[in-house]
């Protein structure tokens, strides 16, 4: 059985703003994530570990930060996308688990209903995703409530037959020319 474990690590500023896109849940707080979608830094980390589970890439190189169409996307097309990939390459998503880093704001009293939103999205029970919270002790630019950051874990175990994937070739320096002989 092929079961494949992904993580992922994002990380998002603070800057004005009422509130916080974490996990699919606007949290409330006295400012914003700034970010070229929606900032949602949970979400972001939690698609990175299924690209990652699948060697498909990164979020940024399906949905480059340099092209408008993505300039204020929710963060639910990211991850249904790595969803559907998962689907597409007979994978099933079996668990996983996000850790959200800052001291403010407070993410326990959302974890429900951030479970809840990443449940919808992928289809996959609540019960399987964990959503949990950690400050850094007041140190570094998390402590010090400059941003926050985000790491997951994503499992897929493979339940259909797999399909083949092409590896890119390796790109190939051009050979130097041979030195002409006197
Ligand atoms: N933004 C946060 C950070 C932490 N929590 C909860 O507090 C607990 C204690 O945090 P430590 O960093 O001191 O371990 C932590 O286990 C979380 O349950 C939170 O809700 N929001
Ligand atoms: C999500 C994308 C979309 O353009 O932009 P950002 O919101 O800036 O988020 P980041 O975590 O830096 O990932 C890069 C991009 O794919």
């Amino acid at each position: 059985m092929d079961i494949r474990t992904g993580n992922g690590f994002d990380v998002h500023r603070f800057g004005p703003g009422d509130g916080c896109w974490l996990c699919g849940v606007k949290v409330a707080h006295d400012r914003g994530l700034m970010g070229h979608s929606d900032a949602d830094v949970g979400m972001h980390a939690l698609t990175d570990a299924i690209y990652g589970a699948l060697c498909e890439g990164d979020i940024g190189q399906h949905f480059p930060p340099s092209d408008p169409q993505w300039k204020g996307a929710e963060s639910r097309i990211f991850l249904a996308h790595a969803m559907s990939r998962v689907a597409a390459r007979g994978f099933t998503l079996t668990h996983a688990d996000v850790t959200l880093i800052c001291e403010f704001p407070k993410i326990g009293p959302h974890t429900v209903a951030m479970r809840q939103a990443l449940a919808a999205i992928t289809g996959v029970d609540a019960g399987r995703i964990s959503v949990k919270a950690t400050t850094s002790e007041r140190l570094g630019f998390t402590g010090r409530g400059e941003g926050i950051a985000a790491m997951a874990t994503a499992t897929l175990v493979q339940t259909a037959p797999m399909q083949p994937v092409p590896i890119p070739p390796t790109p190939v320096a051009p050979t130097p020319p041979k030195p002409v002989q006197a």
